[in-house]
């Protein structure tokens, strides 16, 4: 267990512990990726016919260097409060994000019911409630993170301690077994936060990025475009990934990015649910390209700055849904596709033993 990377006291020392950390996440080795995919060829099916199954499977392969472990799966939700809904772009009080937190912890919401229902562990972590959700709150960084129309939603050295909470936490359940990560979120006003990280690390419009939230009718979208717009200005000049998170980011899009490099790091596969996720690997991806390798997509969130941001990244969400929830929920989903795709591509016949020949197929993978 890593616990002495936790509350470091000075910001060098949160900039060092990161990067250092960050060292030695290796890309995958593409020798598996290509074992793997000849050994799809091979099986009794047309060539490409498994479709996602088969490309899921690929990279599963290339992430365990030739070993397939998804039978334990789970999602971490972070709960956090946005000194930005001061600033009125939300439509539910802040005091959702405590209730809803607590229902999590209490087995009242969705997400409980989704993971129980797919056989996924779930853990719940205050990461900055306004109100502490249980009174065991050993990752928390923080009471809520400044309004960032007025000044920095945090200082450098509260954004490196979020982002080692989630190093942290991810290293603890990494170590009871888990296998394969979801990332979920609760928190007020993450959709405002989650839409300045994405605009600014993909370095496109606002117009692009900004969505409805958890719903807003047409003088709340108003408002929330012209903080971010006065933000995006006000807060220049970014110095780099971590600059833009502790400026106009929040607690929990950090601790997932620290989920993301952590996963990576242990050859654990990582999955983004909404938009909230999204962000956070945006910030994991300023530290290490290599966290990409690790990531998987699960729904496609209705948030237009998480579309913009598979088409930037050239991922393949498997799901329409057309949920807007976060809480992690697209999460489930995936596990229990990507245990069925394992499952089936593992235990399928060859050509040879299912008496066919591979001379009388046409390979169509390359026409559409
Ligand atoms: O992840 C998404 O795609 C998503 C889209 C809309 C809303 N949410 C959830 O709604 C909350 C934030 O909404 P808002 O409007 O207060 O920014 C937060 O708890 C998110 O998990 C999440
Ligand atoms: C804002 C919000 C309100 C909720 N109420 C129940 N689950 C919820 C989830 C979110 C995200």
């Amino acid at each position: 267990m890593t616990n002495y990377l936790f509350k470091p006291e000075k910001v060098v020392e949160t900039d060092l512990i990161i990067q250092n950390y960050c060292q030695s996440i290796k890309p995958t080795d593409k020798k598996y990726r290509e074992l793997a995919s000849s050994y799809c060829n091979n099986l009794a099916v047309p060539p490409g016919a498994l479709g996602q199954l088969e490309k899921t499977y690929q990279k599963i392969y290339g992430i365990g260097r030739g070993k397939v472990n998804v039978d334990k799966p789970g999602v971490l939700v972070y709960v956090s409060d946005n000194g930005i809904c001061e600033s009125g772009v939300s439509s539910n009080p802040v005091s959702t994000t405590y209730q809803v937190g607590k229902n999590m912890l209490e087995g009242r919401a969705i997400i409980n019911l989704l993971t129980k229902q797919t056989g996924s562990k779930l853990e719940v972590v205050d990461i900055g409630c306004l109100t502490d959700i249980s009174e065991q709150c050993e990752f928390k960084v923080g009471y809520s993170t400044k309004n960032f129309d007025k000044e920095p939603a945090m200082s450098r050295l509260e954004a490196g301690r979020a982002l080692i909470a989630g190093i942290n936490k991810t290293e603890e359940i990494i170590k009871q077994g888990w296998n394969i990560v979801g990332t979920g979120e609760m928190g007020v006003g993450n959709t405002t936060t989650s839409a300045a990280v994405i605009t600014l690390l993909l370095d496109s419009e606002l117009e692009e990025v900004i969505g409805l939230g958890a719903g807003l009718n047409e003088e709340g979208v108003r408002r929330k475009q012209k903080i971010l717009q006065k933000a995006l200005v006000y807060h220049q000049p970014f110095k780099d990934g971590m600059d833009v998170a502790r400026k106009v980011g929040g607690y929990d899009i950090l601790a997932i990015a620290g989920t993301f490099i952590a996963c990576s790091k242990h050859q654990v596969p990582c999955v983004v649910d909404g938009v909230i996720s999204m962000a956070g690997l945006l910030v994991a991806l300023t530290f290490s390209e290599a966290v990409l390798d690790y990531t998987f997509v699960s729904h496609v969130s209705m948030e237009p700055g998480y579309q913009l941001a598979i088409k930037k990244l050239g991922l393949e969400p498997l799901f329409h849904f057309e949920m807007r929830l976060g809480e992690g929920s697209g999460c489930p989903f995936f596990f229990q596709f990507i245990q069925t795709a394992c499952y089936t591509i593992q235990n399928m016949s060859s050509f040879k033993e299912a008496g066919l020949n591979i001379k009388d197929y046409v390979d169509v993978r390359d026409k559409y």
